[in-house]
């Protein structure tokens, strides 16, 4: 034979399980990227393609969602552990697993001060933001005569794993949404707001108090808001921070609604409660608005918060 086979591996690359366990209504979040690889007497279906020593990948990922229901998500370190053992002495011709994983972590979202107006402070406890900076952006614009300042963030990732529902809408031939009434909403924020400050003649703003109160009113309209569609969320984000911050008249979102599929585990023998989840990255829905003291002009260009 001219050539022989070389190292070789196979498995499932980035499975994206998100597990939630719920303590009460405090809920907590694993948020896992997990790559599956393995290696063995693997020879036959190189050479002949024979996949009697082939551990399909597809089984390889049900596994990674499985485990998380089965024996929860302790540390990225135990699961990896608990899946390499698995394969490796479950399956005979399996002789090495490699599980990489990265851990993707979140924080909790603080409440505003006991008094909320949507619902009780004390609800928020499903409310978290990705840990890691969101990169924070700024437009200014002048003719010699007057300014125009544009700010605002992108790359802002947030999660309410509760208080979200979508339902009652419109149902054609194509449609096959199911209603949902207990659904993750997450989204990456970006968001560009645009200061009423024109002129050197005008008291200009404190401009970091005001990209820390922003994003603060904004990020607990997020928490606070039971919200039927990211729709709905994103005009309570938005007036939250027009009602907050006389300094903006003005600020328009690009929402990426993060998908959150529900595992079906029925085929492994488990029940599912709102545990483990399928975060999907592609296709996603696209919720766009511009929201706007009553009375002002709107300014912001539609395509800006792309950018
Ligand atoms: O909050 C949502 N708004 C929508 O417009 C929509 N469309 C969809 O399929 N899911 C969702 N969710």
């Amino acid at each position: 034979m001219p050539t022989i086979l070389g190292q070789n591996q196979y498995g499932k690359a980035e499975n994206r399980v998100v597990k939630i366990t719920r303590d009460g209504d405090t809920h907590h979040i694993k948020d896992l990227n997990v790559s599956v690889a393995l290696s063995g007497d693997m020879d036959d279906v190189h050479y002949s393609g024979s996949n009697a020593n082939v551990l399909p990948t597809d089984t390889t990922k049900n596994t990674v969602f499985a485990f998380a229901k089965e024996h929860g998500i302790e540390s990225a370190e135990q699961f990896g552990i608990h899946l390499a053992r698995h394969f490796v002495s479950s399956q005979e011709p399996i002789h090495r697993a490699r599980i990489r994983i990265e851990e993707y972590a979140w924080e909790r979202i603080a409440t505003s001060d006991g008094n909320s107006r949507f619902i009780g402070a004390d609800d928020v406890k499903h409310s978290f933001a990705r840990k890691g900076q969101e990169t924070r952006v700024t437009q200014i614009t002048y003719d010699g005569e007057s300014w125009e300042v544009i700010s605002g963030l992108k790359d802002l990732t947030v999660m309410n794993s509760t208080n979200s529902e979508f339902w009652g809408y419109v149902k054609d031939k194509y449609t096959t949404l199911k209603e949902a009434y207990d659904r993750i909403l997450a989204t990456d924020v970006s968001a560009r707001w645009r200061y009423n400050w024109t002129s050197d003649e005008q008291r200009m703003p404190n401009w970091e108090k005001s990209y820390e109160q922003a994003r603060k009113h904004m990020l607990q309209a997020f928490a606070e808001t039971y919200s039927l569609s990211l729709q709905q969320t994103l005009y309570q984000m938005g007036s939250r921070i027009i009602n907050s911050r006389s300094e903006i008249d003005e600020i328009r979102f690009s929402l990426p609604n993060n998908h959150h599929f529900l595992v079906d585990l029925e085929p492994f023998g488990l029940k599912n409660d709102h545990e483990v989840y399928f975060a999907a990255d592609r296709p996603y829905g696209l919720i766009e608005a511009t929201v706007l003291r009553d009375g002002v002009e709107p300014k912001i260009p539609v395509d800006m918060t792309n950018l």
